[in-house]
């Protein structure tokens, strides 16, 4: 497209005007193009983005005298007043009398400084008539007027006195100038006509057939447009669907549980001793309240933690405390609701997963929040075994993207054997991604549970910070509006 088409009608005004006159106001700018100051303006501000235009502002400080300043500007200062009015030592309470106390008050201080007089024994001794200062020639300029700083040239430092001395102000005159460029002047010369443009078709133009003697402003697709940031499921959450999607597929159950748990749930039917170090202050947010235990399995735990049972293991030793498994705690991790479920659904098969928010007393900092996800599964069966286990989460983890998975392994105290998978990721190496087992007699057979049973708690915010790319943690919490806006919506 040439200028001649690219450029409204506004625009070419605006250029014509500037070809006879180079340098502007806005006001002349107006008065030459024929168009309103506003309209002249806002073509100048798209000409200067086209590079034909400059349009400068600038700022230059004015002074003024303040009304009082104006009245010492006729009268004289209140120090001239008192000078000239005096010849010989004069009592200060006369003076007060002659002019305001508040006057001779003002006018004894500069009166001094100036070296005009002095005081004694109560008396105003004047010294011969002195010069007019430069303050006072400063305010004779003044009079009437404000002057630019650059008029006032070597006046700089009594102008500060006599603005502290609130006789003087300061205000800024703001301008702006508007000056082609020689693109801009080439244009201008190469002689642009200047036609009635038609914006917005109608249906009156198109009814009268007059469309078709008419010209139309075309649309610059040069020019880039504003980004459109739709609406859209926050990243983290989409992940969190992603994974609930593949335990879907896979035939998995999705369970949801209470967020406060008693330890009995979150800690005793794990099989995890009393006086284990996780469920110490620092580690679990402990709450107030207590929870109602179900009778059914306590003894059945109790026995367990204490003796091992029916079972031959040997459990723990000492004495297990009810009033300790009765206390309330946030979930401390997913499992406690899966092995609820299992207690709740001792029939196989049982295949259920749960995808929620744990609660541990962690210091915050990049890799550690005190609310973190886990997704956590179980898969209950005849004859399941360790490598239906190693299956299952490899499984899962190629459907999640990672190709290369391995298994090292781990302990926990409900399960055995137990591993901890690990993902490599180009650039960072193995990568831990939670815990995994199959559930210890001890766990299951207390609550009824005959079958064998897969179990694992897989950390989700660490597969968040891979697959989004985030250093930080805290940045899946933080609602950072730019980091939302501009992250891609992944496919599921
Ligand atoms: N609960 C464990 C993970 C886990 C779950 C089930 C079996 C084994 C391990 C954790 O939070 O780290």
């Amino acid at each position: 497209m040439n200028s001649q088409q690219t450029l409204t009608s506004h625009e070419k005004a605006v250029l014509l005007a500037l070809k006879d006159s180079p340098k502007c106001t806005p006001e002349e700018l107006s008065q030459t193009s024929k168009l309103k100051t506003e309209t002249a303006m806002h073509a100048a501000f798209l000409l200067e983005d086209k590079g034909y235009v400059n349009v400068e502002d600038s700022v230059v400080k004015k002074y003024g005298l303040t009304s009082e300043g104006e009245e010492y500007a006729k009268n004289g200062l209140p120090e001239r007043q008192i000078i000239d009015s005096i010849s010989e030592p004069v009592p200060i309470e006369d003076l007060k009398q002659r002019f305001s106390p508040m006057m001779v008050g003002i006018a004894t201080g500069w009166l001094l400084r100036k070296g005009w007089a002095v005081i004694d024994n109560g008396q105003m001794v004047p010294f011969s008539q002195p010069e007019p200062g430069i303050d006072e020639v400063l305010l004779g300029r003044l009079e009437g007027k404000t002057l630019s700083f650059e008029e006032l040239e070597n006046f700089e430092k009594v102008l500060k006195d006599l603005i502290k001395r609130k006789l003087v102000y300061e205000d800024e005159d703001k301008f702006r100038t508007i000056e082609i460029t020689d693109e801009g002047l080439d244009i201008a010369r190469s002689g642009l006509e200047i036609q009635e443009e038609i914006t917005q078709l109608t249906s009156r133009l198109l009814k009268s057939g007059e469309w078709k003697n008419k010209t139309f402003r075309p649309y610059d697709i040069s020019i880039p447009p504003k980004p459109v940031y739709g609406g859209k499921i926050h990243p983290y959450q989409r992940l969190l669907n992603q994974m609930r999607h593949i335990f879907l597929e896979m035939g998995f159950t999705e369970i949801k549980g209470d967020i406060v748990q008693s330890s009995f749930w979150n800690f005793d039917t794990l099989f995890q001793p009393q006086d284990h170090p996780a469920r110490e202050m620092q580690d679990t947010f402990h709450l107030d309240s207590t929870a109602q235990l179900p009778e059914e399995y306590m003894s059945k735990v109790c026995a367990m933690h204490e003796y091992g049972g029916e079972n031959e293991s040997t459990g723990w030793g000492g004495k297990w405390c009810e009033e300790i498994a009765a206390k309330n705690v946030l979930r401390t991790h997913t499992t406690s609701v899966t092995i609820k479920y299992l207690a709740d659904n001792p029939q196989p098969p049982v295949k259920a997963f749960c995808i929620d928010r744990a609660y541990r007393r962690e210091t915050i900092d990049p890799t550690h929040t005190p609310e973190f996800e886990q997704l956590e599964g179980v898969v209950m069966d005849k004859d399941m075994s360790f490598a239906n286990l190693l299956g299952c989460l490899t499984e899962f983890y190629h459907r999640m993207g990672f190709e290369d998975v391995r298994f090292r392994p781990g302990y926990f105290p409900y399960t055995e054997p137990s591993v901890e998978p690990e993902v490599y990721i180009e650039g960072m190496g193995w990568v831990e991604l939670g815990g995994a087992g199959i559930f210890r007699k001890e766990v299951t057979e207390p609550l009824g549970i005959k079958e064998p049973v897969l179990a694992w708690g897989l950390g989700v915010s660490r597969v968040a910070m891979l697959k989004l790319g985030l250093k930080d943690l805290r940045e899946l919490y933080r609602s950072d509006i730019d980091w939302l806006r501009q992250s891609e919506v992944f496919r599921l």
